[in-house]
């Protein structure tokens, strides 16, 4: 007996003890299996001349015995060899094993969490089965292999008995599951029936593309013998019939109006194994001498590895219903790799390979219509469904603005139309339109404000001073923020067309810019004046503190603009704000990366100031005010201060 590996111990343990109350999936899981085994044999038929198969006569069959307890899922796929069974059967193959190892651990309890995030395969057999044996013949291999366990103590793999395996087929898996006894709590009872089976075939793989097929019992009514009197009564008998279960027909080469929406959700979860629906599913066809069917999905959540380096996007490829790519990158640009889905089309050539991806024009011109279809969707959900785009953006937005910043800008005009941010004047998400629209009289830019969390953001001076100055900011807390905006620079506004009633406007280009920059002036024209004058009265004072505090800023000046409470902020002058050195200096191997050039800003409205100015004469003294001012603007920038041992000296001494 082997033992199965640790993960998949963790695994099966979760299903044998599951209360998931879908168990019924456990079909949907063999059957999608099976389908993909169909799948890989045409595939390498395909490709391979030697390999000759009739494709059309590739089935899943399904059967049941009432007696014994038992369901068989048998297809006509590519099969298992000895190692195969070992390798597939007795590890998890999912990608996401490694985290769920870690998940499970946050997770107790919690199964149907995991038995949604990762599609939980062959192993959900063990929710309704107590043992489970899966005969297999490889493709081209004279002898079949049996699998067999019971979750528990480890599994066995043997030889298989001759004829051992369903049907006259030389390759292909027979799953056998020996179902658990019935409960009140725990129906297995009912998967042992033909309705049964066939419910959960229709509710679940409707859309596989082979067909699965069961025998079933019909009745029919006998031919009236020729003799019979005036009093016969028609007789009836029982016949075996095989049925197609399945419909069958892709369901993304159907008509949207011809489908209903929990159909596309059902195909959704079990094709991608997702939990949820799906947030917006979008249908298209194209005809001529491109021709293809599309079928994508926005999922309404984010899967757990998508900002991980593992992440994989794509389509599935398909054409002449065989699957070419499982997930084709090139159909999707990186920022809307989120999006999930397939493109068959019959006019893509089959021996696609990686490297004539690049060059292939039609796929190209796929690839283009499938972003514009899905920008389209997106700006429909932002105008008539705001609730489910803030969602989205929660799970998604980070990609988009990635997306800005790595084509160093470029991509702005498809996407920047797509961003929130939050307002800290209106406490809400806003788009960039909708902050520029209600923008204060004689404003000219937008702006921002960067730090670790909205509320610390909206604490600085820098956004207090704006907000009471009429300005609105958009709070940004992403890493990727800032860097989006330096690429970004401004934000294209489009020109309006006036009527009767409103106005019209010129198209224009808005500059986009951090509030808390030095050289930027929120200040009424008076404070401007005020200031000018300070700083001119003041230049020696102003000297002396900036040489007091070494050569940690590069200026010292007077701020017109903050508000009554805040004696001093610091202010980044150049290119990289404080908010972006932190952010970078945080980032593994970046142990020089650029410093912001600091300046202090200090307050004339505060009482502190005063105190500055009566200290002009006294070194000593300055140097202490100096430091704690700069110390203490810094720590209400949410940023680190040099020296904290200095700093608490620098309190004492001044109490
Ligand atoms: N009917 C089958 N025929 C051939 N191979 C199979 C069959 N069922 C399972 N396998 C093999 O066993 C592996 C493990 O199956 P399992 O359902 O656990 O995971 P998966 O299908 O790879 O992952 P997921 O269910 O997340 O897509 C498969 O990848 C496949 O190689």
């Amino acid at each position: 007996m082997k033992q199965f590996k640790t993960e998949s111990k963790k695994l099966l343990d979760l299903m044998i003890n599951s209360i998931y109350t879908n168990k019924e999936i456990f079909l949907r899981e063999l059957i999608s299996n099976a389908s993909d085994a169909i799948d890989k044999l045409s595939f390498e038929s395909l490709t391979n001349p030697d390999i000759k198969v009739d494709q059309a006569a590739l089935a899943i069959r399904l059967s049941f015995d009432k007696d014994a307890r038992t369901i068989t899922v048998s297809d006509d796929g590519i099969g298992m060899t000895e190692e195969e069974l070992d390798k597939n059967l007795g590890t998890i193959a999912h990608s996401g094993s490694e985290q769920f190892k870690e998940e499970n651990a946050e997770h107790q309890g919690d199964d149907m969490d995991i038995i949604g995030q990762f599609g939980v395969g062959f192993y959900s057999a063990f929710m309704v089965a107590d043992k489970v044996r899966v005969v297999s013949r490889a493709f081209g291999a004279d002898q079949a292999f049996a699998w067999e366990s019971d979750g528990v103590k480890g599994y066995t793999i043997e030889p298989a008995a001759e004829g051992e395996r369903s049907g006259a087929d030389d390759h292909g898996t027979d799953v056998i599951l020996y179902l658990r006894k019935s409960t009140d709590a725990d129906d297995t009872d009912r998967f042992l029936s033909e309705w049964g089976l066939r419910d959960l075939v229709r509710k679940y793989s409707n859309y596989v593309r082979h067909p699965i097929t069961m025998m079933v019992t019909k009745s029919r009514q006998k031919p009236k013998p020729a003799d019979a009197g005036d009093d016969y009564k028609p007789e009836y008998e029982d016949y075996q019939e095989l049925e197609t279960l399945n419909s069958m027909t892709p369901i993304w080469k159907k008509r949207s109006g011809d489908v209903e929406q929990k159909d596309y959700d059902e195909f959704y979860k079990s094709t991608f194994h997702d939990f949820a629906d799906p947030l917006r599913t979008i249908s298209f066809h194209a005809e001529g001498t491109l021709s293809y069917d599309a079928l994508l999905f926005i999922p309404s959540q984010a899967p757990f590895d998508l900002y991980s380096k593992d992440y994989e996007k794509g389509l599935a490829l398909y054409t002449s219903n065989v699957l070419i790519q499982e997930k084709c990158a090139d159909l999707l640009p990186d920022y809307y790799n989120f999006v999930r889905g397939i493109v068959d089309s019959p006019d893509v050539k089959l021996n696609i390979s990686r490297e004539t991806l690049q060059q292939n024009a039609q796929l190209r011109a796929i690839a283009r219509r499938v972003e514009k279809k899905v920008t389209s969707e997106l700006e429909d959900m932002r105008d008539k469904d705001r609730e489910s785009f803030e969602k989205f953006f929660e799970n998604f937005g980070r990609g988009l603005k990635f997306g800005i910043y790595s084509s160093y800008g470029s991509k702005a005009s498809e996407l920047a139309d797509l961003l929130l941010f939050w307002s800290a004047k209106n406490q809400s998400m806003v788009t960039l339109k909708e902050y520029v629209d209600s923008m204060a009289d004689g404003q000219d830019k937008v702006y921002y404000a960067s730090g670790e969390s909205r509320e610390l953001v909206e604490q600085t001076p820098a956004v207090k001073g704006a907000l009471a100055h009429g300005y609105d900011v958009l709070v940004c807390t992403e890493d990727v923020d800032e860097f989006m905006f330096q690429f970004m620079r401004s934000y294209h506004v489009d020109a309006v067309a006036g009527d009767s009633e409103h106005k019209g406007s010129e198209a224009r280009d808005v500059e986009l810019a951090n509030v808390a920059d030095a050289n930027l002036d929120l200040a009424t024209e008076d404070e401007k004046k005020e200031a000018e004058r300070l700083n001119d009265e003041n230049k020696d004072l102003f000297a002396a503190i900036k040489e007091s505090l070494d050569d940690k800023v590069t200026d010292v000046k007077v701020s017109a603009s903050l508000d009554a409470d805040t004696p001093a902020t610091v202010s980044a002058a150049g290119p990289v704000s404080l908010d972006m050195e932190r952010r970078l200096q945080g980032q593994p191997g970046m142990g020089d990366a650029p410093k912001a050039e600091r300046v202090l800003m200090l307050n004339p409205k505060h009482p502190v100031f005063g105190k500055l100015q009566a200290a002009k004469d006294d070194a000593d003294r300055l140097k202490l005010y100096g430091h704690i001012l700069y110390d203490q603007a810094l720590l209400v920038e949410g940023l680190p201060i040099d020296d904290p041992v200095e700093f608490a000296k620098d309190v004492t001494q001044l109490m």
